[in-house]
């Protein structure tokens, strides 16, 4: 339609909606993001000034709708688009600020220009947003999937370092006492049942206050891979705190476990460490099998304690073994 086929207020609207058209377009796609850009590096907060810059784009694109005569399909698809993308982000409820500043901004601005709205989308515009549309969607799901495999390596990590001691690389306690529970539920199910070796290093205090606590860190760490080594594939050691270690020997029996305990202690009692060469470290050893004595998992862990004990009061670097006349290996 020629320009004498318009009233007045048309020709007016048609002439400002395609400067203002002209404006907008340069100004979101070449000026905005460079002065968004520098308000976040010069801004002290950073994450408040990135929440502006968000906001201000919201209320840019609004500014789009009347020039493109609230034509229906970009009218939805954009500020949709627009509003789902600020809930990908760490503002809360930016999402609903944006959209009613974008919507607010587009009836502002709307009035302004009194622009007419047309409640019709050409076939161009159409195939003009089945990109956007296209793309967008697209992306989102590429976004979405690396964003899934972020999290579950994180939450791996996390879980991996939860469950380990980063000192002796052994599993952290807690960690251990869930393995240990569910290994005392099954104690009376399979053939052999368990047993548990607890350890402690032999005056590891004065370890540290001899050598310094470097030294002591360093003796845990190698007390920590000596256990490691020694015990089987499959039975749970773990670092119960400070100079304390424990292990549960599976489907072994007590001579087995006993060994693998006799094992551990030798390897201690061999140990030389570079930076404190006198150095002489030894471990006591409490085992325990497990027997239908103990009510609960705690009361097999003060067996092997009281075993623990009694070795470190009859000289240390020993395995005694938990109170039991029926065992042929005391
Ligand atoms: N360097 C170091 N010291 C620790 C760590 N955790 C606990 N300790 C210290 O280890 C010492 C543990 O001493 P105890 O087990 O009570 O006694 P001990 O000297 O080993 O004597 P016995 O067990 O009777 O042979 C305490 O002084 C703790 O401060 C650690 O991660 N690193």
């Amino acid at each position: 339609m020629g320009l004498a086929g318009l009233s007045a207020g048309s020709v007016l609207y048609e002439l400002h909606a395609s400067l203002w058209a002209w404006i907008f377009l340069l100004f979101t796609a070449f000026v905005w993001p460079h002065i968004a850009y520098l308000h976040s590096r010069s801004s002290q907060d950073t994450v408040a000034a990135e929440k502006q810059n968000l906001f201000l784009d919201s209320i840019f694109i609004g500014l789009w709708l009347p020039l493109m005569h609230f034509s229906p399909l970009p009218s939805v698809v954009i500020p949709m688009i627009t509003t789902l993308d600020k809930s990908y982000t760490v503002y809360p409820r930016l999402w609903l600020h944006s959209l009613l500043a974008l919507l607010g901004s587009a009836l502002l601005f709307g009035s302004v220009l009194m622009a007419p709205p047309k409640f019709e989308t050409s076939t161009l515009v159409v195939l003009c947003t089945i990109p956007l549309m296209f793309f967008y969607t697209w992306f989102n799901s590429y976004r979405g999937a690396r964003l899934l495999s972020v999290v579950t390596r994180q939450n791996w990590a996390f879980d991996q370092q939860r469950r380990t001691d980063p000192q002796s690389g052994l599993s952290a306690r807690a960690h251990w006492m869930e393995c240990a529970e569910e290994i005392f539920k099954r104690a009376f199910v399979s053939g052999k049942p368990p047993c548990l070796l607890l350890i402690d290093v032999d005056r590891f205090k004065s370890i540290n206050d001899t050598y310094g606590h470097t030294v002591g860190d360093e003796v845990i760490c190698e007390v920590g891979r000596v256990v490691h080594e020694c015990v089987r594939q499959g039975d749970i050691a773990g670092r119960f705190g400070g100079d304390e270690f424990v292990v549960i020997v599976e489907h072994a029996g007590y001579e087995e476990a006993y060994d693998i305990a006799e094992r551990i202690r030798n390897d201690i009692a061999n140990l030389r460490l570079i930076s404190a060469e006198t150095l002489q470290v030894t471990g006591s050893i409490g085992l325990a099998l497990v027997s239908d004595r103990h009510a609960n998992l705690r009361a097999w862990i003060e067996e092997a304690d009281a075993a623990l004990y009694r070795a470190k009061h009859t000289g240390r670097n020993r395995v005694s073994l938990a109170n039991d006349e029926n065992r042929s290996l005391t």
